[in-house]
Formats: C-alpha cells, sequence, structure tokens
C-alpha cells in the first residue's frame, strides 16, 4: 500500500509572511532531509515566488486564479501529479492571500480520492499590524477573511509582530484565543517557530502553556504561563475545523453505510468519498452535506482508492475513525 502524502495548507491574508514561513519549511526540509512539495496559487498569471524557491524542490504552480474557487476543480489533478512524480514526504500549499481556507479544505480533501492524500492542518498567517488596523475598523470584506482564516486554523502564527507595541500584541492575542480557542498560536517576527510543532499538530498537547513551550524556537524568551491567561475553558479533545480521512481497506455493507452517514454528527457538515458496496460489487460516489447524503454509481478509469472524507467543526474524530474501522468488519 503506498505510503500516506501529509498535505497542509498555508492560508493568511496577502503580505502576511507565508512565503517567509514557506522558506522555513523548505530550509527545515533539506536539514532534516524531509521531502517538502509545493503547490503555489497565484490569483495572477506569473509566479514570482516560485522562481525564487530553489530548483531542488518538487513544485506546481497553479496560477490564474484561486484554488478556492475559479481554478478549484484543477487542484485535485495537480496535487495528484504531484504526489505521483515526485512520492514527497510531505506536501505543502500556499494560498492566495484571499483564499477562503474551508472552500480549499474541501478541494483538497477531493484530490484524496485519486491519491493516498491526507489533509493533516491548516495554518493561518496572520500581519499584526494588518489585523489590528481591521480589528479597530471591525468590518468589511478584509477583517472578515482574516478573521475567517484564523477560525479556519489548527495553527495561528501572528507574525510581524515587530511592527505593534506590547499592549497591541496582548490584545491581538486576546481577539485571537477568542476567535479560535481551539488553534495552536504564536507571535513571531518573520514567522520564526518551531516547526516541528505544526507537524505534530495532531498530537495530545492540550495544555496551552505546554503547546506555547512547543511552539516557540529554542532560547525563546516568552512568558509561556501568561500568554494563555485570557484562554477560554475549553474541550480540548474536540478539535475546531477539522478533515478526517479514512482509506478503506475493503468494501462495507450498503444499509450499514449508509446508516451510519445518517447518524454522522452535527459537527460533521461537509462528507465524501467512494465506497464499494460489497452486497451491490458496485462502487459508489457518496456526497454529504448538512445532512442530505447522495450516492451515485460510478465506474472509475484508473486507480481510485475507497476513502471517507469528513470536514466540520468540533465533531470526535477518534471515535469516528474507530467506527469506520468497524464499518469495515462487519
Ligand atoms: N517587519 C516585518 N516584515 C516581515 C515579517 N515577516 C515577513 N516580512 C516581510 O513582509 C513581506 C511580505 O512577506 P511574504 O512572506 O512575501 O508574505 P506573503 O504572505 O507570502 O505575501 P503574498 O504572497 O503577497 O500573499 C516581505 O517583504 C517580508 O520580508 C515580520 O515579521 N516583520
Amino acid at each position: 500500500m503506498d505510503q500516506l502524502i501529509p498535505v497542509y495548507v498555508l492560508t493568511g491574508f496577502l503580505g502576511s509572511g507565508k512565503t517567509t514561513l514557506l522558506n522555513r519549511i523548505l530550509e527545515d526540509g533539506r536539514v532534516t532531509k524531509k521531502k517538502v512539495a509545493v503547490l503555489l496559487n497565484e490569483v495572477g498569471d506569473a509566479n514570482v515566488e516560485g522562481q525564487l524557491l530553489g530548483k531542488d524542490v518538487p513544485m506546481a504552480e497553479m496560477l490564474g486564479g484561486c484554488i478556492c474557487c475559479s481554478i478549484r476543480a484543477d487542484l485535485g489533478m495537480e496535487l495528484t501529479k504531484l504526489a505521483r512524480e515526485h512520492r514527497p514526504d510531505v506536501i505543502w500549499i500556499e494560498t492566495t492571500g484571499i483564499a477562503r481556507p474551508l472552500e480549499v479544505m474541501d478541494a483538497v480533501t477531493e484530490a484524496s480520492m485519486y491519491e493516498k492524500l491526507e489533509l493533516r492542518g491548516v495554518v493561518a498567517v496572520a500581519d499584526a499590524r494588518h489585523l489590528l488596523d481591521r480589528v479597530r475598523i471591525g468590518a468589511g470584506k478584509t477583517y472578515k477573511l482574516m478573521r475567517e482564516q484564523i477560525e479556519a486554523a489548527g495553527f495561528v502564527v501572528l507574525n510581524k509582530t515587530d511592527l505593534v507595541a506590547p499592549a497591541e500584541l496582548a490584545e491581538l492575542e486576546g481577539f485571537i484565543a477568542d476567535w479560535n480557542p481551539h488553534a495552536w498560536a504564536i507571535s513571531t517576527v518573520r514567522t520564526e517557530l518551531n516547526l516541528d510543532a505544526i507537524y505534530r499538530m495532531d498530537h495530545n498537547v492540550s495544555a496551552p502553556a505546554e503547546r506555547q513551550e512547543a511552539i516557540c524556537p529554542p532560547g525563546c524568551t516568552h512568558d509561556h504561563e501568561h500568554r494563555h491567561s485570557h484562554e477560554h475553558a475549553h474541550d480540548s479533545t474536540h478539535d475546531h475545523v477539522k478533515a478526517l480521512t479514512y482509506y478503506l481497506p475493503g468494501p462495507v455493507d450498503s444499509r450499514i453505510f449508509e446508516e451510519w452517514v445518517a447518524g454522522l454528527p452535527e459537527g460533521v457538515y461537509r462528507g465524501k468519498g467512494i465506497v464499494t458496496f460489497r452486497d451491490t460489487s458496485s462502487r459508489f460516489l457518496f456526497q454529504y452535506a448538512y445532512r442530505e447524503s447522495d450516492y451515485m454509481r460510478i465506474t472509475p478509469q484508473g486507480t481510485v482508492h475507497d476513502v471517507v472524507v469528513l470536514i466540520g467543526e468540533g465533531f470526535p474524530r477518534e471515535s469516528l475513525l474507530k467506527q469506520l474501522e468497524r464499518l469495515c468488519l462487519v
């Protein structure tokens, strides 16, 4: 069975520091011998940044539109190509600054049907100065989008903190903790952080102070106890917006599967996948959105995997995984 390739989405408003972070990720890959592939998306027709990333980096470019909308359909093909041609250890997708993260997550998970890819996390980078200015206005498209990007992320990098005063920084950290208490968050200059923490984002460190220590680069001077004193109590076993990808090892019973889909918890607001029903020996594409499900018989050409993808907010990931495992046994 092919190795599952983890995929991370790097989002954040224009000029926030995404490419700065991506360069760190690539450098880290060189040092740790991790083969990092990159998919770059630009609204314009030229990709200036892509040319600067280095010839050793497996890269795909999607220019002339945003993967969350106009060229979304091509994303699956590009990701599949990247995975098949280079077999990277990890794929990073740098979105345009104006991408809507939930639509990107939806598009990325679509690709899991063609290639063994798993969306592991969304990292949002925010420009502290710009964010503060928008918060002060408290309305407008840019403010809404910046907030949406932070709310959807599992990991928030509040960058360019050299451009705000300490009191302003504390205020911003408070907003981020309010908008997304589930995310790991760090305040940085030039996105300096411990990348290991991002790659281990799924692990079980839930205490804010412990998390902060894990994210900070060695020798940092942050007061880890203080920084999240404004954080609300929350159920740390529930993550925020999250994708679950499960490759089914074999066929499932159609009735039991349909019952399972119909009983998905409220937090799951999007589901999709390909399943083989044992009792009909046919393959089906299934779609689920807001409690409505739909099954379409398909005869795929080429290799297509049986997979279930769920996207939602605060859903019990582990117990759903267990349920899926059991579905394959009965
Ligand atoms: N002052 C300051 N400048 C920064 C920091 N981080 C990045 N920059 C600069 O900000 C500019 C934009 O950074 P990028 O990393 O290109 O931002 P981006 O999000 O990729 O930008 P787009 O591709 O336009 O969306 C560059 O000139 C960086 O050198 C920081 O922490 N402080």
